[in-house]
């Protein structure tokens, strides 16, 4: 029987799901692995997508962690809707959802369910989660600057989701661009046997990157929102006729565009686009210009959102390649 013919199954423990995709394999079918935080857009299905071209089974994961948050963030008000996603998961050709009430040994007397493995509510119960997955470079610029746990949080997340799934390809968006790029350096420094493919940013019809967190946003919000992007396609247009040379001339302005709509930039940077190293010119290099800023919420607090373009591309299609020909085969991009 073909696996289109089954209803989508859904999983919450680990010992069912690797049991249904161990059987896959057995079958000879390869498996893809969509890691996602759920309340899913265009953006996610465009990965169960393009997972479906590059395997036999695709495993979406919905599971919203909590050790990538810290306190003062919003994993309490973070958009749910599981029975929503799984509906759109089946529709996209999904074969299975994995969606785990927690990742996380349950703390005896640690209080607040899932939500006390969000750093800073951490028990120091000594039976406690104690591992952690860390990249150490690629972790510390861009997000890794305001969020400072946040990427040991989703590397450990990551790890766990593929030693759970175990799938032959994992797919990840290119608008959480640091987050691919470290889980490349992950799954290459610890020999994963696993692909890592890095999908372009899906966008609404105006521009804005879609994202969870869009949700939150109050129609005033969304509009101003609108900067980044016309801040990235501003930068885009001056590179490549070459009407700015500079990097830090390229990230002032594209910041007066977003401050000037009312946003609270957290950073807008230029990096190397493989490394994310310092780059001190536009033209020899891929250059990433990355940003990230908050509007205000429509109920609390603010809504922090993150975009990103890739400045002299070819440039960086380049240097994938070289990194594959080093003997790396477990990153991709396309
Ligand atoms: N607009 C998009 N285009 C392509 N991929 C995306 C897009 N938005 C998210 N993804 C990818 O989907 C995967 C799961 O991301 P996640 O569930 O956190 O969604 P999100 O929309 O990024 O949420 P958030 O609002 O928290 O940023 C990640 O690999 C992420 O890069
Ligand atoms: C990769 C991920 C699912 C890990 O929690 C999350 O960071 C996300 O949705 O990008
Ligand atoms: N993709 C975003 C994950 C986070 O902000 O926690």
């Amino acid at each position: 029987m073909s696996v289109e013919d089954h209803e989508l199954p859904v999983f919450t423990t680990a010992a069912d799901m690797r049991a249904w995709v161990r059987k896959q394999k057995k079958s000879g079918r390869k498996v893809a692995l969509v890691p996602t935080m759920g309340y899913l857009h265009e953006g996610h299905l465009s990965l169960v997508k393009a997972a479906k071209e590059k395997a036999d089974v695709v495993v979406a994961s919905i599971y919203v962690n909590p050790t990538q948050f810290a306190a003062h963030e919003d994993f309490d008000v973070y958009p749910r809707n599981p029975a929503d996603d799984r509906a759109k998961l089946a529709a996209a050709g999904c074969h299975a959802v994995f969606e785990p009430e927690s990742l996380y040994v349950a703390v005896p007397g640690g209080g607040g369910g899932e939500s006390s493995n969000v750093v800073g509510r951490e028990s120091n119960h000594p039976d406690s989660h104690e591992t952690f997955v860390s990249v150490e470079r690629l972790q510390r610029p861009l997000c890794g600057g305001s969020r400072p746990h946040f990427f040991r949080g989703v590397c450990t997340v990551v790890t766990k989701l593929f030693h759970i799934c175990e799938p032959d390809v994992a797919v990840f968006g290119r608008k959480d661009y640091q987050q691919w790029r470290v889980i490349c350096r992950m799954v290459r420094d610890l020999d994963f046997p696993i692909e890592v493919v890095g999908r372009p940013i899906c966008r609404e019809p105006d521009g804005l990157a879609m994202s969870s967190r869009n949700a939150r946003l109050s129609a005033e919000s969304r509009d101003r929102a609108l900067s980044i992007s016309r801040g990235l396609r501003w930068a885009e247009k001056a590179v490549a006729e070459a009407a700015v040379t500079r990097p830090d001339e390229v990230a002032a302005h594209v910041r007066g565009m977003i401050e000037e709509a009312g946003g609270k930039v957290d950073y807008v940077e230029l990096l190397h686009a493989h490394n994310l190293g310092p780059v001190s010119d536009l033209t020899s290099q891929p250059v990433l210009l990355a940003v990230a800023a908050h509007f205000p919420a429509r109920d609390r607090g603010t809504v922090r959102l993150i975009d990103n373009t890739v400045l002299n591309e070819i440039g960086d299609a380049q240097q994938g390649q070289g990194e594959q020909e080093e003997g790396q085969q477990q990153e991709q991009q396309q």
